[in-house]
């Protein structure tokens, strides 16, 4: 490994964020990817080029996406002879594609290389259960059609019982928002101000998109200009009518479909490389990639599932030598309104922050203006693997727009991890 050298980002692109079997609900992670790998050689004129490493991730994803960030490469119209990788960690998979190849680009071994990453709630993959999965597989092995029927000696019609993914965390068989409601009941979060954070979100997405600022951002597909998610048109009486979406019996349940993020399909990247390679290409750097750090909480005995970004955050932050009020602004994922909400909480409790964190005092309260000021994934959605080079590509352009400045990106994941990240121009 050689000496550690400055990691910049020259921009990102996303398609726009769908809801599950909306506009995206034939196309699958492949082809969503390549749609965003070939709009980012486009807007940074990279046809033909080799990069040292396209990594991708995507959260659901079928055997025949094969290696996912390797097959989109080789569709973007960068030169077959860039490789790809594809990685996984739930929500903050591609913070954590973008941080492997920053670490790559740091270390020396490339000069630039693309992180980002997709995911799809449409075109999941649904498989037989174990007894027939087994019975096929010896059928294809099988030399002559006697040996290929003899497998199926004693089927049973209930073999032919699909199995969906999971939606629930596999040591608890809670879902996110399962767990984010025990979390909203333990910090006090209440509903209102839950879908105030929430309609917040929508009203600063759609700000944003009107003064151009997405423009050179998303880029259309499959007729699709805009999240389809986002709904200018809310309003607090509107989210005040919604049901609890996970807590429906117990007459205190807050999250419901309207402060929770939905089920969404997209994908999102972003090109990173040395200061050296960018000038040498003419592209202007938008920002630095400082620092990245994960950290993970012990949820199966007791601690909140989306809660690790409160532990992430002030280990990165002593690595640094800064404070949690040492940024401009602040990108933080909006899995829930109340994750946000707990976490926020958290940061100024004395006894979480001495107790919990080990600090001598809490890491105090952030103006919430500073947060996610061109709205979040309340209101783009959340295709799992997407939303850190969604989350980085929106934060270094917003850094560019002030001029310069320091960002904190915060991401919650399932399985109880927070990735999070700073960015400096
Ligand atoms: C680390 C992490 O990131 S964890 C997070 C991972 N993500 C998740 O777990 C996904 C969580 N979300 C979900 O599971 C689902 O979206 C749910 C359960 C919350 C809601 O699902 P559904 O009930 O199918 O939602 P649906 O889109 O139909 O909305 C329900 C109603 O709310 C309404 N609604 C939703 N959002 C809004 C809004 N912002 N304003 C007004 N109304 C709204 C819809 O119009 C719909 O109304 P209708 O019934 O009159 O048609």
């Amino acid at each position: 490994m050689r000496p550690v050298r400055p990691v910049a980002i020259l921009g990102g692109v996303r398609i726009p964020f769908c809801r599950q079997n909306t506009a995206y609900a034939d196309v699958g992670n492949l082809g969503m990817s390549v749609r965003t790998l070939g709009a980012l050689v486009e807007k940074f004129g990279l046809h033909g080029q080799v990069l040292g490493e396209v990594a991708m991730g995507a959260v659901i994803k079928h055997s025949s996406d094969w290696n996912l960030g390797r097959e989109a490469a080789l569709s973007s119209g960068l030169s077959p002879l860039t490789p790809g990788i594809t990685m996984q960690r739930a929500c903050g998979t591609s913070l954590d594609t973008i941080n492997t190849v920053a670490a790559k680009i740091a270390t020396g071994q490339i000069e630039a290389g693309i992180g980002g990453g997709s995911d799809t709630t449409s075109d999941v993959p649904i498989v037989y259960g174990k007894e027939l999965r087994r019975r096929l597989l010896a059928a294809n092995a099988a030399k002559d059609p006697k040996g290929k029927l003899a497998q199926f000696r004693g089927f049973g019609l209930g073999e032919l019982k699909p199995e969906f993914p999971g939606v629930g965390e596999p040591r608890t068989g809670k879902s996110m928002g399962e767990h984010c409601e025990d979390m909203a009941k333990q910090w006090n979060i209440s509903r209102d101000s839950q879908d105030e954070w929430a309609l917040a979100s929508h009203l600063k997405l759609a700000a944003a998109y009107e003064r151009g600022f997405f423009d050179d951002l998303v880029v259309s597909f499959r007729g699709v200009s805009r999240d389809n998610v986002l709904r200018p048109d809310t309003s607090l009486e509107k989210l005040a009518t919604l049901k609890p979406a996970f807590d429906r019996n117990s007459g205190r349940g807050t999250l419901t479909a309207g402060n929770s993020t939905p089920l969404t399909d997209g994908a999102a990247a972003c090109l990173l490389a040395t200061d050296e390679w960018a000038a040498e290409h003419g592209h202007e750097v938008l920002c630095h990639l400082r620092d990245v750090h994960v950290a993970a909480v012990d949820f199966v005995h007791g601690e909140g599932l989306l809660m690790a970004p409160t532990v992430a955050v002030p280990q990165m932050l002593a690595r640094n030598g800064l404070t949690l009020q040492d940024f401009d602004f602040y990108e933080i994922h909006e899995a829930f309104a109340a994750q946000v909400l707990c976490t926020l909480r958290a940061w100024e409790s004395e006894e979480y922050c001495r107790t919990r964190l080990g600090l001598d005092q809490p890491l105090g309260r952030i103006d919430p203006e500073k947060i996610n000021p061109n709205g979040s994934s309340l209101a783009t959605g959340h295709p799992f693997a997407a939303t850190g080079a969604r989350i980085v590509a929106t934060a270094a352009k917003e850094l560019k727009a002030r001029g310069g400045g320091r960002c904190l990106v915060s991401i919650c994941t399932a399985g109880g991890m927070g990735v999070v990240a700073i960015l400096e121009r």
